[in-house]
C-alpha cells in the first residue's frame, strides 16, 4: 500500500483530487477523514496541511506527497523531487509599499520583512549580503506593512491582485513555484513499483493535456496539403469513404494551434470537422 499525503483543503486540493481521480484513484469524496483508501489501486490518501507534507514524506509518515515547491524548499527539500505537476503555479516575491522609491536590493538593508517563508528569504538575503529583520506570520502577510507590522513582505504572488489591493508593488522575484510530486528517499521495492505505475498514469494525463483529437472528411485531391496541416502523432489516419473522391482523416492536434489549423483545413475543403478532448495519451 502506498500512502500519499495531500493538502486537506486549500489551493492545491481541487487539482490534486482531479489528478488522482484521472489516475484512477477514486476516493469517497467529501469525507474529510484523515486517511482514505482508494478503490482499485493500492494507495491510501493522508490529508494534511500543506506545510506538514514535506516533512511527513521526508520522515516516512507518508511515502509520497503533492505539495507546492515553495513549501518543499522552505522545509528544506529533504524528500526526493519526483515530478513537476504543472499546476498551482505561482512565485515568491519581495514587495514594498507602492509609494516607495526602489533602486535595488539594498533598499531592504535594516528593514523588517513579513513572511511565511523565512528560510528561503534568509538564504536569498545572505547571498545578496543584505541584513534585514523578519516578522514570521503564517497568513495574511500582505496587510503587515499597512498596519505598521513590517516595512515589506516576502510572499506568494500569482495574479498580483493581493499586492494591488494592499497598495504594494513587487520589486524582486525570488523563485517560481508549482505543485510537486515528492517521495521518501527509502521506498521499498513494492512501494516503488506502485509509484512507477502512478507516474506512468500521471505522465499519460499530462501528455494529453492541451491535445485534441480531430476527425474530418476531405476531398481526396487535397489530402497531401491536409496532411501537411495536421502534424499528427506519426501521421494522420486516412480512411477512404464510400464515395471514392473523399477520405476521412483522423489526427491529434495541440490546443494552442487549434484555430489556425481549423482555418487552414476549412480553406482546403475539409467538412464535418469533429474535435474531441483527449483524456490520456500513452506514447
Ligand atoms: N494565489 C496562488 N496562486 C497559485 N498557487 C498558489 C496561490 N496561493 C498559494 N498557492 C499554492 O498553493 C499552496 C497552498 O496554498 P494555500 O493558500 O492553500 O496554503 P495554506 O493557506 O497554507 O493552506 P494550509 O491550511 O494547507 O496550510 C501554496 O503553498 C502554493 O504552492
Ligand atoms: O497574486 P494573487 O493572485 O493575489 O495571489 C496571491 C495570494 O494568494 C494566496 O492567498 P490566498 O488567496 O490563497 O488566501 P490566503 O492568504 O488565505 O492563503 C497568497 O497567500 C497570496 O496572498
Ligand atoms: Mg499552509
Amino acid at each position: 500500500m502506498l500512502r500519499i499525503a495531500v493538502q486537506s483543503k486549500g489551493r492545491l486540493y481541487d487539482e490534486t483530487m482531479l489528478l488522482l481521480e484521472e489516475a484512477g484513484i477514486k476516493l469517497n469524496r467529501g469525507k474529510r477523514i484523515l486517511l482514505l483508501s482508494a478503490k482499485g489501486f493500492p494507495v491510501e490518501v493522508l490529508f494534511l496541511r500543506d506545510d506538514d507534507i514535506p516533512q511527513s514524506v521526508a520522515n516516512g509518515v507518508a511515502d509520497i506527497g503533492i505539495v507546492g515547491e515553495n513549501e518543499y524548499v522552505e522545509k528544506g527539500g529533504e524528500a526526493k523531487l519526483i515530478k513537476r505537476l504543472g499546476f498551482s503555479k505561482c512565485r515568491l516575491s519581495l514587495a514594498i509599499p507602492k509609494e516607495e522609491e526602489y533602486k535595488g536590493i539594498e533598499w531592504f538593508e535594516g528593514k523588517t520583512i513579513a513572511t511565511s517563508y523565512p528560510e528561503i528569504l534568509k538564504a536569498y538575503l545572505a547571498e545578496k549580503k543584505v541584513k534585514a529583520e523578519f516578522h514570521v506570520i503564517s497568513g495574511s502577510v500582505e496587510i503587515a506593512p499597512g498596519i505598521g507590522l513590517a516595512d515589506a513582505i516576502f510572499d506568494i504572488v500569482s495574479s498580483g491582485s493581493t499586492l494591488v489591493s494592499n497598495q504594494l508593488k513587487e520589486v524582486e522575484v525570488i523563485m517560481q513555484s508549482e505543485a510537486l510530486l515528492i517521495a521518501n528517499n527509502e521506498l521499498s521495492e513494492e512501494k516503488q513499483a506502485i509509484l512507477d505505475e502512478l507516474l506512468f498514469r500521471f505522465e499519460a494525463i499530462q501528455v494529453a493535456e492541451g491535445k485534441k483529437y480531430v476527425l474530418l472528411n476531405a476531398p481526396k485531391e487535397k489530402l497531401n496539403e491536409i496532411i501537411e496541416v495536421l502534424p499528427g502523432m506519426k501521421s494522420p489516419t486516412v480512411t477512404p469513404l464510400a464515395n471514392g473522391d473523399w477520405v476521412s482523416v483522423q489526427s491529434v492536434i495541440a490546443e494552442k494551434h487549434f484555430w489556425e489549423i481549423i482555418g487552414k483545413l476549412k480553406s482546403l475543403g475539409a467538412e464535418g470537422i469533429l474535435v474531441i478532448p483527449i483524456e490520456k495519451m500513452i506514447l
